[in-house]
């Protein structure tokens, strides 16, 4: 008797994107790997579907744990609570039906022997939770980890700690830097000069082939604008990839050196440069090693630093940074931005900043640095020149939070300031 070969079932795509995102949130959460690589193992929409709700469940993880503790005596294995989280955060927050939601978290279960025997748990506890929207409705809003809440409400206080973290809820939009006119539907120009879009397929959008613009939020596209007119100027764009300030730089009419330490990140400066038909020059060397053979008029450095002023777009930010990665950063950022300061002719300026929502890597390393270096001074930077909101302006320089602009879609957080070296050395 010959028997036909069962068509093979396609899996239904919702179900894809559900697997997919547990590979996610295993790739963030164990393999302590940053979202957005390619780690679902999925392409197209799918793809982008699983990489919405790994962000979704990350950014409401703690709801989903509470949620979790108050219906279970004991925490189940590192997959299966994945695979609850998901679920609670799909029906509670996405407004997934529930039966689909129930029905695909048991079927992932059963999927692994690692997990098998706790599908009817899975089931049971699921179902039980996801009737209970009030107890949903009760649980405190998302919040960052306690090091990141403390320093930031300290420094700005709780009304702004509530709506940095409402704005990090929201997301963020898409950001252009044009480099000329460019006509985008749906786009809007923001004051400062960016096209804002609700999001998109960047390599579908018109402009990019050509290289009419390059993505940056609207605040990493400001310390450049710092520097004003630097056309003729040679700057040394410190810290440079993937390229978003060498190309303002650039396209600004500077001579620009793209130096950064990563060869990888170095790429995409060199494909940005390609497609942009800008020109820099591009120098692979450790910052704290290299030495300039002729002083600069200006450096920018864009320090490493936490990167926690970009939560919005970064959900998985939270969960892979610790408190004790910010002394190592800082020390960092201390040791070039005095490299920055030697690199630069007597009289020059060197623009200092950090995406982060630490004053400990803005403010007080611009504190620290003036105390350090006798002579060095603070520039103005007015904020309103540049289209941004007064209050942005600080002390030291200017101070962008993501809750500012909130009726535009807010912004990145960011920390930036221009310091003057004396025309004479000390
Ligand atoms: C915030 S990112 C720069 C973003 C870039 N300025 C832009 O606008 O597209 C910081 C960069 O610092 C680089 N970096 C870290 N340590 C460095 C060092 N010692 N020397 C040179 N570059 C370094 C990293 O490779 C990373 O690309």
């Amino acid at each position: 008797m010959s028997h036909a070969a069962a068509p093979k079932r396609e899996m239904p795509e919702s179900l894809a994107a559900r697997m997919g995102a547990i590979r996610l949130l295993a790739h963030v959460l164990r393999d302590g790997r940053m979202l957005g690589d390619g780690a679902s193992g999925l392409t197209g929409p799918a793809a982008a579907r699983a990489l919405r709700l790994a962000g979704l469940v990350l950014r409401h993880m703690g709801q989903a744990d509470e949620m979790m503790r108050a219906h279970m005596d004991r925490q189940p294995a590192a997959k299966v609570r994945d695979i609850l989280r998901l679920a609670l955060v799909e029906v509670f927050v996405d407004g997934a039906a529930q039966h689909g939601v129930v029905n695909d978290a048991v079927a992932m279960a059963r999927m692994s022997p690692r997990t098998v025997k706790q599908s009817g748990l899975v089931n049971a506890v699921l179902r039980k939770m996801v009737d209970d929207r009030s107890a949903w409705d009760a649980l405190p809003a998302p919040a960052m980890p306690g090091w990141l809440r403390k320093p930031v409400a300290k420094m700005w206080g709780q009304d702004r700690l509530a709506a940095i973290e409402a704005a990090h809820l929201a997301g963020a939009p898409l950001d252009l830097t044009p480099q000329r006119p460019v006509e985008i539907e749906g786009a809007v120009v923001l004051p400062t000069g960016s096209l804002r879009l609700a999001g998109g397929q960047v390599s579908l959008l018109p402009g990019f082939e050509t290289g009419d613009w390059w993505v940056q939020d609207a605040a990493a596209a400001m310390p450049a604008r710092l520097l004003g007119d630097v056309t003729g100027m040679r700057v040394l764009d410190l810290c440079a990839a993937p390229g978003g300030k060498t190309m303002q730089l650039a396209a600004a009419g500077a001579q620009v050196t793209a130096l950064d330490v990563s060869p990888k990140r170095m790429r995409r400066v060199f494909q940005n440069l390609e497609r942009t038909g800008l020109q820099a020059d591009v120098l692979e060397a450790d910052a704290l090693k290299w030495s300039p053979e002729e002083p600069f008029d200006a450096v920018l450095l864009d320090a490493p630093c936490t990167a926690t002023g970009t939560i919005r777009r970064h959900p998985d930010l939270p969960h892979l940074r610790e408190s004790r990665d910010v002394e190592a950063l800082t020390k960092l950022q201390y040791q070039l931005l005095d490299r920055a300061l030697g690199f630069v002719k007597p009289g020059g300026r060197v623009v200092y900043c950090t995406c982060s929502l630490l004053p400990v890597e803005g403010e007080n390393q611009i504190d620290a640095a003036l105390k350090r270096h006798p002579g060095l001074t603070l520039e103005p930077a007015d904020p309103v020149t540049l289209g941004l909101p007064a209050e942005a302006a600080v002390a030291q320089g200017l101070r962008l939070l993501p809750d500012l602009w909130p009726e535009r879609g807010g912004m990145d957080g960011f920390f930036m300031s221009v310091l003057k070296r004396p025309e004479t050395s000390a």
